[in-house]
């Protein structure tokens, strides 16, 4: 970082994991012996440029995230842990409002993203030095359809100008207030916290992330994330099988 700031993030963990399907919050499913939760508030509390975390969940689980996640893994940088909302984007909202008032520069992340890298948050911290705003994605591997009534395929969008976003999503604190409160105004929801800024005219640039940084959506992601915690093992196959450079 070329200047001090006072970077915060928001962990937004207060969704109903529907598409999991799964009794208790999907964040609350371990993974390696560990919540998912407790996974992605780690790599923030970690990185050095963090100042504080503020953890957005549902307001009956308060208290459980509290004692065993903030207490039982010792996050210090946990300062607050406020109630969500109905969509992510409210609950996001009420973390931005819940934020130290020194707080310039805000990362917003999913609590359903365990494998997000350390890298990959200073590069967004770097890129909001840059940019103003940026968000973690990468390329997508697959064609993309978009598809009209009756699943009929309307076109093929150029595969190289698609993106899948991902968290973190990096902000001046400025321009992301700025963002959520127009939205308010405008009653738009979006789906992820770039739109907000997009829609506003801001330049957003997408920086390059991994693609093991998952969001835990459904149950085979559960297969899939103890594979990634697996990796290791991973490597040692991948050199190998796969070609050296
Ligand atoms: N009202 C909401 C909805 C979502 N989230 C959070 O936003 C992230 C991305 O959302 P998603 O994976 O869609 O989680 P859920 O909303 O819980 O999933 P579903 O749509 O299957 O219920 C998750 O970490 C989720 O907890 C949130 O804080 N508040
Ligand atoms: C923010 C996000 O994780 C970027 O991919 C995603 O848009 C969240 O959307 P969801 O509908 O809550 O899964």
């Amino acid at each position: 970082m070329y200047k001090s700031y006072f970077v915060s993030a928001i962990i937004a963990a207060a969704g109903m994991s529907n598409r999991m399907g799964s009794k208790i919050n999907k964040q609350f499913i371990h993974i390696d012996s560990k919540p998912i939760l407790a996974h992605a508030i780690e790599k923030f509390e970690t990185d050095r440029f963090v100042d504080e975390i503020v953890v957005v969940c549902r307001e009956e689980e308060i208290e459980y995230c509290r004692r065993e996640i903030v207490k039982k893994y010792g996050f210090k940088k946990v300062m607050k842990i406020v109630k969500g909302g109905k969509e992510r984007q409210d609950s996001v909202y009420n973390g931005l409002m819940a934020l130290d008032k020194k707080c310039d520069m805000v990362l917003i992340h999913d609590g359903a993203r365990p494998f997000v890298k350390v890298e990959s948050i200073e590069a967004g911290i770097k890129g909001v030095e840059e940019n103003g705003a940026c968000i973690i994605g990468v390329p997508v591997k697959d064609t993309i359809k978009l598809i009209k009534d009756e699943c009929i395929i309307e076109n093929t969008p150029d595969r190289r100008f698609i993106w899948a976003a991902q968290t973190p999503q990096c902000f001046f604190y400025d321009i992301i207030m700025k963002a959520y409160r127009q939205a308010v105004e405008d009653q738009f929801i979006g789906t992820d916290d770039g739109m907000l800024v997009e829609r506003l005219g801001y330049k957003v640039k997408m920086i390059m992330g991994d693609y093991n940084n998952i969001k835990i959506t459904t149950p085979e992601d559960l297969i899939i994330a103890e594979s990634i915690v697996k990796e290791k093992d991973f490597i040692y196959m991948k050199n190998l099988i796969f070609r050296t450079r």
